[in-house]
């Protein structure tokens, strides 16, 4: 830190009192060196290792949180201290908090710039408080003692991410009647048809004559040999980017001559593995294309059997298009005799922003490794060999090869780059129907890792929060089931624990077909429950977030967090699965007391159009009490009796 110590002619009357300032002044100069030498000395430890240095950031950072308390109590507090008003105190405490809570390796470096600039003054090396309200009337010590504010960091985005093409967010807007894109092959139109579909919405009339177009040419090379560029997707939940890729991938291998697995859908949960190889199986029905669904259903024989056949002179594929969990495909890769990636040319990751969070699982260096694999014999066949795509020479473009092309979906997709960055996307362009990125005003909101700007919901879905007080949560579930009686309510809960207490209660209080959907069940349990749900036979399901993401049930309209989910992408998923395909949905949200303000912000920042307030004034609840007092009870021995089960 620069000091400047300036000392100013005053005029005779001040000679006196001149040489006790100054020499005041000297002893406060020179305890402000001695303690920034300390500080320089602690910040940084001589030949600290990379490692260790790496290690040591994280501690830092919670060291620096310290001060800020300090900082607060000694803040314009102190008499005769000089505070800064308190609304530009408190931004500025807010926006320290907003770094701390950014995530990524920025983090430390911008957190130590922050707390430099707004720690406490001992922490930055200056005068305690009541020395540095004392009026020093010879003497100005310049720089550093003023609370400067950090300039933001601007997010600079690749081009293809800053300006997508912009698809429309309202599914019963710009309806493209079917006819109006030719160049889906007749067979595809009519099964279209035939599902009740005759118009594309926005995002399908979008996405599939690009992707059309990069498989014009036929699936070994694209237009003129080059290889063509990666798509993104982010379009609003129900908004049917399901068959903005169904389509082109199955016209694009619907003359294909050998079977090969061409085209691979990874999905994050088995349920919608299931949901997206179903629509597959429709729209390859009737057509040579077989569809394999690789969850870990079924034993890994089974799906082997599936996958690959022994024959005298090898192996043959008996899939073309495998709709796959990270985790099992990862198995079959390393342990299914005969199994083969090289012929892959579609690799589509649906729910992208969540598969991506699950990259630790290392499952696509797998599979990338596994379509471009380094050793075993060369093809004969120039045009089925490949090697990893690298820069683009001339030479390397004399010999073109099958591209793998990757395609990306979500309704949260992320625009951070540098997530973006792990799927090493190739030229890759962005379908969006949301706003260009935006950073939050405040970036410790959603905390999930992705930062990025607004999510576009489904037009016809309304939100509410309604207030309560922990005790009366379940109450108000039954009284909102019951005032508005829907055939399909979907209620999550942040925890499987609490999914089964609410259930067992709702059970417990009776006239609600009630059931519950988590991880305490098995997967075939699970498929069922599903099943009664979509058919109308359960009228509420209480479920945790297993069923948040991708899974489509006709007819849901209303979708109750009864706990509020922390991070706004659950939300954005959980109300998604009301309102979808252009439907009419509601979606309300539990708030205690103390969520309300953290919630309602979140949900500001990620642009929830308009959430109304609903409030359960106590008379009306009133009349459930009896049987909830009672329900409480029966729910309690229920407990108890679980509890003595588990432990026998
Ligand atoms: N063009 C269309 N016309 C009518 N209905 C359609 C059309 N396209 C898709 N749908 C229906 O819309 C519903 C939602 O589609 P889909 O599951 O693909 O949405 P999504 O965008 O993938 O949603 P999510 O982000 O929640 O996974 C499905 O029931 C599907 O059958």
């Amino acid at each position: 830190m620069a000091l400047f110590h300036v000392a100013r002619y005053s005029g005779p009357e001040a000679a006196g009192a001149e040489a006790e300032v100054d020499g005041r002044a000297r002893a406060l100069l020179e305890r402000l060196q001695c303690r920034a030498r300390e500080r320089q000395l602690q910040k940084q430890p001589p030949q600290q290792a990379p490692e260790e240095a790496a290690q040591s950031a994280p501690a830092a950072g919670k060291r620096r949180r310290r001060p800020r308390r300090n900082r607060r109590r000694e803040g314009g507090r102190e008499p005769g201290s000089t505070p800064a008003p308190p609304n530009k105190r408190q931004k500025t405490d807010d926006e320290d908090e907003d770094e701390g809570a950014e995530s990524g390796e920025e983090k430390p470096a911008e957190s130590s710039v922050g707390a430099e600039a707004a720690g406490s003054p001992e922490g930055r090396g200056g005068p305690p408080p009541e020395e540095a309200s004392r009026p020093l009337t010879h003497s100005l010590v310049l720089g550093g003692f003023g609370r400067s504010k950090v300039p933001k960091v601007q997010p600079f985005l690749p081009v293809w991410l800053a300006q997508p093409s912009c698809v429309g967010k309202n599914v019963t807007e710009g309806l493209v009647p079917i006819e109006d894109i030719p160049a889906v092959h007749p067979d595809l139109q009519k099964k279209l048809r035939a599902q009740g579909i005759s118009s594309y919405f926005p995002v399908q009339a979008a996405v599939i004559p690009a992707l059309l177009e990069s498989t014009a040419n036929g699936f070994l090379v694209s237009r003129g040999g080059y290889r063509p560029s990666d798509l993104c997707v982010s379009a609003p939940t129900g908004s049917g980017k399901t068959l903005a890729f169904v389509i082109p991938v199955v016209q694009a291998l619907l003359h294909r001559a050998v079977c090969q697995v061409r085209a691979l859908v990874v999905l994050p949960t088995k349920e919608l593995a299931q949901q997206v190889s179903k629509v597959f199986n429709v729209y390859t029905d009737a057509t040579p294309l077989r569809v394999a669904l690789i969850t870990g259903q079924k034993s890994l024989a089974k799906e082997q059997e599936s996958l690959v056949q022994k024959t005298a002179d090898g192996f043959r594929c008996l899939a073309d298009i495998m709709v796959a969990t990270p985790g099992r495909l990862v198995d079959h890769v390393d342990q299914t005799p005969g199994f083969s990636l090289q012929h892959l040319r579609f690799l589509i990751i649906d729910e992208a922003d969540r598969m991506i969070d699950s990259m630790h699982q290392s499952w696509l260096p797998r599979v990338v490794a596994a379509a471009f694999p380094s050793e075993g014999p060369k093809d004969p066949c120039a045009l089925l060999q490949r090697t990893q795509p690298r820069v683009v020479t001339a030479a390397s473009m004399c010999c073109p090869q099958m591209p793998l092309q990757k395609l990306l979906f979500s309704a949260t997709l992320t625009q951070n780059p540098e997530k973006l960055q792990q799927l090493g996307l190739y030229q890759p362009r962005l379908f969006s129907t949301g706003s260009a990125y935006r950073a939050p005003s405040n970036p410790g909101i959603d905390v999930d890792g992705d930062s990025g700007g607004k999510y576009t919901f489904p037009v016809g879905l309304t939100h509410h929060y309604v207030p309560c007080s922990l005790r009366f949560k379940p109450l108000v579930v039954l009284h909102l089931i019951l005032e508005m009686n829907f055939s399909r309510v979907l209620c999550f809960t942040n925890s499987r624990e609490n999914s089964h207490r609410l259930f067992l209660l709702v059970q417990a209080f009776g006239g609600v077909t009630v059931a519950e959907f988590s991880s305490r069940y098995g997967p075939g349990q699970r498929k069922s429950i599903l099943k009664q749900f979509e058919q109308g036979k359960i009228q509420l399901l209480i479920s945790t977030d297993a069923t948040a993401r991708g899974i489509d049930v006709q007819g849901v309209q209303l979708v109750v967090n009864y706990d509020a989910p922390q991070y706004l992408r659950t939300y954005v998923h959980r109300v998604g699965r009301t309102a979808r395909a252009g439907k009419s949905g509601q979606a309300f949200t539990l708030l205690l007391k103390v969520q309300e303000r953290r919630f309602l912000h979140m949900l500001e920042e990620g642009g929830v159009p308009g959430m109304e307030r609903h409030d359960t004034p106590s008379e009306l609840l009133q009349p459930l009490v009896p049987r909830y007092e009672e329900a409480l009870s029966v729910l309690e021995k229920a407990v108890k009796e679980e509890r003595k089960q588990k432990a026998a």
